[in-house]
């Protein structure tokens, strides 16, 4: 097994047990330290924090230029993985003038092998212009497109099998996580993922709640932390523990330079997939390295 990522170290460290301590939930925390030390362990190379930056349908050829110049510029800490997902048609040109450093994913692809399909991009012709990763399940494309949950996790598993790696969102409305279905309705978006995903090695799983996305109205630490914990638990018991101990989850939905740092700090947030403030090149970069938070207090 290869060494652990420094952030991993960190953590590893972080975890262990303080033995003076005599909390009477002792042996309730001690467990949970335990959990968190192997799921370091077993992250091993993979185990970065993540962030997206997904421009949506946003930006021009001139504005692209001088976010991608931006973005050469900035000096992001190492650990931590790092991709932006422009819109179909300027993907070519991010990665013909992004720095390598930054790995550069679709914003959707088509359900399988491309054809007569007019107005879709095939997972094979994003793999063919050197794009590595793709989002799917986003809110925008449930809600606004019209996106069922089976639909999404056949294009997770096409897109897998074409060697694309998945950003797979999840998500309830305000009116569900009113209602009290918040975890109801992530489970069942996790279902249709897990009914179609074998291996997750290439998987990261994006919370981000509707209401919070484009609102500037962010989910609280708490809140995030609680989903968060709640999905790797669903893993543990409905994919596998492995799975549970190794996948990242990342939160979206209004998450910006000021309060990135404090949602960092949550043991489950894994890293962040970034809407608005990724169209600015300081902003996001101050977000991804949003990681010496976690170094410091997870
Ligand atoms: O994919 C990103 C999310 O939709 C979050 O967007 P936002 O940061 O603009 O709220």
């Amino acid at each position: 097994m290869a060494a652990p990522s420094s952030l991993a170290s960190s953590r590893l460290a972080a975890a262990a047990p303080a033995p003076q301590h005599h909390h009477q939930n002792h042996q309730l925390r001690l467990g949970c330290s335990r959990r968190r030390a192997q799921r370091l362990v077993a992250m091993a190379g993979s185990g970065k924090f993540f962030v997206g930056g997904n421009w949506k349908c946003n930006g021009t050829k001139e504005s692209i230029t001088k976010l991608v110049s931006d973005l050469n510029a900035a000096t992001l800490e190492s650990d931590v993985d790092v991709v932006v997902a422009p819109p179909f048609i300027y993907i070519d040109q991010v990665k013909s003038s992004l720095t390598d450093r930054i790995e550069v994913s679709a914003q959707n692809t088509w359900i399988g092998k491309g054809g007569a399909f007019t107005g879709e991009i095939s997972a094979e012709q994003l793999v063919d212009i050197g794009c590595q990763w793709v989002i799917l399940g986003h809110s925008e494309r449930r809600h606004v497109i019209g996106e069922d949950d089976q639909f999404i996790g056949k294009k997770a598993a096409y897109a897998l099998s074409q060697n694309l790696k998945v950003m797979a969102c999840i998500g309830e409305l305000l009116e569900e996580r009113e209602a009290g279905k918040t975890f109801d309705v992530c489970f069942k978006q996790m279902k249709a993922f897990a009914d179609n995903i074998t291996d997750w090695k290439n998987v990261v799983i994006a919370y981000e709640p509707v209401w919070a996305i484009g609102t500037g109205k962010v989910a609280s630490p708490e809140q995030a932390q609680e989903v968060h914990a709640a999905v790797r638990d669903w893993l543990k018991t409905n994919v596998s523990a492995d799975v549970a101990s190794t996948v990242r989850i990342i939160y979206g939905g209004s998450v910006n330079a000021a309060n990135c740092a404090e949602l960092a700090k949550k043991e489950d947030i894994d890293g962040f997939l970034v809407g608005g403030a990724s169209l600015k090149g300081p902003d996001f970069a101050t977000i991804c390295n949003s990681v010496t938070s976690k170094k410091v207090t997870a």
